[in-house]
């Protein structure tokens, strides 16, 4: 008689590569929105009179809730008690709610004009709060992608996984880069890309339906001896990580990392009008080739990171382009748009080192069962950054760099020596990591492929 051997839906190679392709997307309609603001900043400024310390603080309410309402730390906890079904459908919700109140703030709709709440002008916080709930749906939902990510591609190719999730993300961000001024311009109105934003993430909570139907079907899949070897996740287990020394310093290098791209990224339209004269119209194009080039860049270095390991070492790299980038960015020379676009391109190498490495070495340092909870308070620690960073970037544009007469309105010196410091933190931290994977032997350094 043949013994028949039961299968996981996940060693399917079909199944799990159309798992990712499906949450993967839902991602991609996230981060279009997440940036669709940032090339409108000088239509905002010209059409809703908005300053740059408006848009800094409706641009750092994406992490309000986050950080100070504790909400990402809670999403991670249901995240390992409820699973990635009943997580992710809620955090696509989130998303949608927070995307029809920005709609609202930015439209004709919005008929406050002239009123103040908490000190804000209303339109902006109003555009901010919707920002803020929207902020929760797409982080929450980042990290429920991850713990799927691990769910289907642990002991596989699963820097290669994360690799094509983040670069599929990242075609999000690329299009509201170069899509939104041309369409704001062709509906001649700024909220015009927020509404298409709209009906992008209606299409991405029907993909996560699709996925929830297949995460059944994977858990269907699994014996009882998977079954009981998935430890359940209890409340102490956050003791556990946050005593970890591993896990703070990827904490850390991910707030130091990330606070000099995607608060750069921001304002990096502004920064090509201001001190690169490029026409606003077009201005958006530059910053959207960092995207362009993680997007290829980011699976290869997952790839290389599978194979060949030196995860830490990627790391360390990453923090030094990125030093020499802000450098360059800062610095009065060359100042012509050829210059910018290949530093720009630059960034996007190191910003794909980075989180190729970064993101699957934390099942290496957490288990799998603490995984959601410990992506959370590393996001949590992260969105400090995002949320103050571009808030720390507007006021000091407004205070420090703003210029006289009909030529550049900010001088970008000082905020660009602001990103660069933190360059040159997030390199001081991933060395100590490299020592600590040396010293407890996470395997930073070892392929992830068995
Ligand atoms: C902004 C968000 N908190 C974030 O850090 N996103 C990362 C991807 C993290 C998920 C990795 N599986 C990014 O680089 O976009």
């Amino acid at each position: 008689m043949t013994e028949k051997i039961q299968k996981k839906l996940s060693d399917s190679k079909g199944a799990r590569w159309a798992a990712l392709a499906v949450v993967a997307f839902t991602m991609l309609c996230g981060y279009f929105l997440t940036d669709v603001m940032s090339p409108l900043k000088p239509m905002l400024e010209s059409e809703l009179l908005w300053s740059s310390t408006d848009y800094g603080i409706f641009t750092s309410a994406y992490g309000w809730f986050n950080v100070f309402l504790l909400m990402l730390i809670f999403g991670g906890m249901i995240l390992d008690k409820m699973g990635v079904r009943f997580t992710g459908f809620n955090a696509c919700l989130l998303m949608l709610v927070g995307c029809g109140i920005k709609y609202y703030a930015i439209s004709d709709y919005f008929a406050m004009d002239g009123l103040i709440i908490l000190g804000m002008k209303a339109q902006v916080a109003i555009a901010a709060f919707g920002y803020a709930i929207f902020g929760v749906g797409v982080e929450i939902a980042g990290i429920t992608v991850s713990k799927i990510i691990v769910k289907w591609f642990k002991g596989k190719e699963l820097a290669l996984a994360m690799g094509l999730e983040m670069a599929t993300a990242r075609i999000g961000t690329m299009l509201a880069m170069s899509v939104s001024v041309p369409f704001a311009k062709y509906f001649n109105s700024v909220s015009a890309p927020i509404l298409l934003c709209f009906i992008m993430l209606c299409i991405g909570l029907i993909a996560f339906i699709v996925y929830i139907f297949m995460d059944r079907k994977l858990d269907a899949s699994l014996t009882d001896a998977d079954k009981d070897a998935e430890e359940p996740f209890r409340v102490k287990d956050i003791f556990l990580i946050i005593t970890n020394k591993g896990f703070w310093l990827i904490a850390l290098l991910c707030v130091l990392f990330y606070s000099a791209v995607f608060p750069f990224l921001k304002y990096a339209t502004d920064l090509m009008v201001n001190k690169y004269a490029v026409d606003p119209e077009l201005a958006g194009i530059i910053p959207s080739l960092l995207p362009l080039g993680t997007l290829f860049l980011t699976p290869f270095f997952g790839n290389l990171y599978d194979r060949k390991g030196k995860g830490a070492t990627i790391m360390i790299i990453g923090a030094c382009m990125l030093i020499g980038v802000h450098l360059l960015f800062a610095l009065p020379l060359l100042n012509q748009w050829w210059f910018a676009t290949i530093i720009m391109i630059i960034l996007g190498v190191a910003f794909s080192l980075v989180p190729s490495a970064m993101w699957p070495s934390v099942p290496k340092i957490i288990p799998e069962n603490q995984l959601g909870t410990a992506y959370a308070l590393i996001f949590w620690v992260q969105n400090w950054g995002l949320m103050g960073v571009p808030a720390l970037i507007g006021w000091v544009l407004d205070r420090y760099c703003k210029l006289e007469g009909d030529g550049p309105a900010y001088d970008y010196t000082l905020p660009m020596i602001i990103f660069t410091g933190f360059g040159v933190l997030a390199l001081v931290v991933a060395l100590m990591l490299k020592a600590e994977d040396k010293k407890k032997g996470y395997g930073l350094e070892k392929p992830n492929i068995k």
